[in-house]
């Protein structure tokens, strides 16, 4: 679908939808327990896949009211109870790479064998050190094609033990065994081989555990216990834990990787004087809340009232900064689009992991950007933006099939000289399916297909 924006100004109140990896997460733990309810779900493509996936091992995901799993206020999961069945059929993991990793460790559980699939861009994605990591914990798990890629085949069960894996690929692999480890007879004790990436991401899963009743310890090189996953040499989880939250059910907080594009519209867009300001933000462990503060070195009038879970946010000039997108890799198109409408350079850095992603994140924010105007350089692990406002005009830009490419894209066509047409605007359901909406209400002026404002 194309979507079509002109320049235009926004302003008003905007709610954050709720986060995708905590719902995920949620789903996946109240499968693993013997049931519990997730309030305030994400409902989205991806997230639709992890449901799909808890209801193969044997469980179910419904919506708590008539309205309809899209509508849902809350998702009632009866759980599989830590035994995953052996699924009936291939599983889909449609575009989501949270749902394959963690799920392919759900597998391993099984005792027999589940086929995992998923669409184009998950089927490029790096799934290897995953297998391997639970080949050596004795599980069969391989990919079809032999090229560290699904389609996927798991034959568990898995007992537990120790295991080494990278942390430099994807922290999905570490969030996966963790998950599947407390459930173990032996538990699961992971050694990284380099150090991790998207760190925040671990204790996002860290978090949710602990709301579960599940222990699981981040640890120095010397074996010590820490925090935080930030600077971990491993992680520890104990076998035989039961999955169960406080009261029976968790409650979604709202998603700082999606908030990004809302802030980001309110710094480069907002009508002169007025703010946006966006409910919702309340604090988590979400690294992705790193947007506020680098929204404001950039020079954005932007304040976070975390008590209330508010942001409000005015247009403002903004200036070029160097941002590491090591522990924040979703947010690098964010702040591409941001660079592009800033004076002077914006080098994003530590970001080649931003590449294993939906699409290379770092080549496709460089190369439609500069069919804004925006001049971009690339190199292996950095994209550098030379920005500047008045030189983006608006053109034919693709997404890429890509959520975070499509409403990067969208937030500087709200700056661009002119109309600009984004190619492949309805996947942003993959993670903020109401985006287009909640931007025209802010006050984009957006057209889909006949759809019209
Ligand atoms: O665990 C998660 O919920 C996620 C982890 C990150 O991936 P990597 O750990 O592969 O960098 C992030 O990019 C992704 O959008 C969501
Ligand atoms: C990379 C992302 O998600 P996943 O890895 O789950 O596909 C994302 O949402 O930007």
């Amino acid at each position: 679908m194309d979507v079509r924006v002109t320049t235009s100004t926004v302003r008003g109140t905007t709610r954050a939808p709720p986060s995708k990896s905590y719902t995920h997460r949620a789903l996946l733990a109240a499968g693993y327990s013997d049931g519990a309810t997730v309030r305030s779900p994400l409902v989205s493509a991806d997230t639709k896949a992890t449901a799909r996936a808890v209801t193969a091992f044997g469980g179910a995901v419904e919506p708590d009211s008539a309205a309809g799993i899209d509508d849902a206020d809350a998702l009632v999961v009866d759980g599989f109870g830590g035994r995953p069945a052996v699924p009936g059929d291939v599983i889909d993991c449609a575009n989501s790479g949270t749902t394959m990793r963690l799920v392919t460790a759900a597998a391993a559980l099984a005792d027999g064998t589940t086929v995992l699939t998923g669409d184009g861009s998950l089927r490029s994605r790096p799934q290897g050190p995953l297998l391997e990591a639970l080949d050596d914990l004795g599980v069969r798990a391989e990919s079809t094609r032999g090229n560290g890629r699904a389609p996927l085949v798991v034959s568990g069960p898995l007992a537990g033990g120790d295991v080494a894996i990278p942390g430099d690929v994807s922290s999905q692999y570490v969030t996966a065994l963790l998950m599947a480890g407390a459930v173990t007879d032996e538990g699961v004790e992971i050694d990284l081989t380099t150090p991790l990436k998207s760190a925040p991401y671990v204790d996002i899963t860290l978090e949710l555990l602990d709301d579960f009743g599940i222990e699981a310890t981040p640890v120095a090189d010397d074996g010590g216990a820490l925090d935080g996953a930030a600077g971990a040499a491993g992680f520890v989880v104990e076998g035989g834990q039961s999955y169960a939250p406080a009261g029976g059910s968790y409650t979604v907080p709202g998603d700082f990787s999606s908030i990004s594009y809302l802030v980001a519209a309110g710094a480069v867009a907002a009508e002169s004087g007025e703010p946006v300001r966006i409910e919702g933000a309340v604090p988590s462990a979400q690294g992705d809340s790193a947007i506020v503060e680098i929204a404001e070195r950039m020079g954005a009038d932007v304040e976070w009232d975390r008590e209330a879970g508010v942001i409000t946010v005015r247009r403002s000039e903004l200036s070029g900064v160097e941002v590491d997108v090591g522990d924040t890799p979703d947010l690098l198109p964010t702040i591409a689009a941001l660079g592009a409408v800033a004076d002077g350079d914006t080098h994003i850095t530590n970001c080649e992991h931003v590449r294993y992603k939906e699409t290379d994140r770092v080549s496709a924010m460089a190369e439609e950007l500069a069919t804004l105007g925006a001049e971009t350089t690339e190199e292996p692990d950095t994209l550098t933006v030379h920005g500047s406002e008045s030189e983006l005009r608006g053109a034919t830009v693709d997404g890429r099939a890509d959520h975070r490419i499509v409403m990067s894209l969208a937030v500087a066509a709200l700056v661009a000289e002119g109309t600009t047409t984004i190619r492949g605007g309805e996947h942003v359901d993959v993670s903020f399916p109401n985006f287009f909406e909640a931007m025209a209400d802010l006050g984009m002026a957006v057209e889909r297909d006949g759809a019209g404002e």
